[in-house]
């Protein structure tokens, strides 16, 4: 009898931990994991280096068509500027359908997969098993964006971060498509005041309760 495809969505606003979470998440379940964010960020990253207007959607989308998404880079497309212009790509509804499908195609893997993001749990994959909803206060998320920043050899002042952070919110939770936004039935936890590894335990006890 062919297993039904156990799907984890875990969405999130900008340096949450979803990303870290996912990841750990998926070594622990045995689950295949994408960062749905990359996706964007690899059209952003094309757009920039073609110097495209980043409100040129049928160039977004010709992108978006020849992305491969087992050959996404994430060292080159984590720069804090690249995730700023993928927020702006991000709000053009044919983009996000092409990149959608994509992503689809990869959560329909027969074991199941891990996906995370802004909107997974709510229009990539809504029958998802289990939907976790990552928050932390965005003065934690710029601390923890600057460390991430300054351990990668680049500089990073807390005050421009933080106002970055707080934009980009801003336009994944205002965008009319697929706004970021927690899923009805996700399960919402809070990181603030919890390490990585305090997450990790909280996070698997949620889905160890829920697959029970
Ligand atoms: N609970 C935590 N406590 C402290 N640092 C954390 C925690 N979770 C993640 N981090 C660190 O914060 C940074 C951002 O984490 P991560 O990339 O997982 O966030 P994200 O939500 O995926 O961000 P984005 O959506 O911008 O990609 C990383 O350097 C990561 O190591
Ligand atoms: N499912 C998603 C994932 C990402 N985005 C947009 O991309 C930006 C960068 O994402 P990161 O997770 O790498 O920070 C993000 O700010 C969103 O605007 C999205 O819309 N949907």
């Amino acid at each position: 009898m062919s297993r039904h495809p156990f799907v984890i969505a875990i969405d999130g606003p900008a340096a949450s931990g979803k990303g870290t979470l996912a990841r750990k998440i998926a070594t622990r379940y045995g689950l295949p994991c994408l960062d749905t964010g990359l996706t964007y960020r690899a059209v952003a990253h094309a757009m920039l280096k073609q110097k495209l207007d980043m409100a040129d959607e049928a160039a977004a989308v010709k992108i978006a068509e020849t992305l491969d998404l087992s050959a996404l880079d994430a060292a080159a497309l984590s720069a804090h500027e690249i995730g700023e212009a993928a927020s702006k790509v991000a709000v053009l509804p044919l983009l996000r359908h092409a990149l959608v499908n994509a992503q689809r195609r990869f959560a329909a893997n027969p074991a199941g997969a891990v996906l995370d993001g802004r909107d997974i749990g709510t229009v990539v994959c809504p029958d998802a098993d289990i939907k976790l909803y990552i928050i932390a206060d965005v003065e934690e998320r710029a601390k923890r964006r600057c460390k991430e920043i300054v351990a990668r050899g680049s500089a990073a002042v807390y005050e421009d971060i933080l106002a970055d952070l707080q934009r980009r919110d801003a336009r994944d939770m205002n965008r009319t498509t697929s706004p970021l936004r927690p899923a009805d039935d996700a399960l919402l936890l809070n990181t603030t005041k919890l390490s990585i590894e305090e997450a990790f335990f909280a996070a698997c006890k949620l889905i160890d309760a829920q697959k029970s």
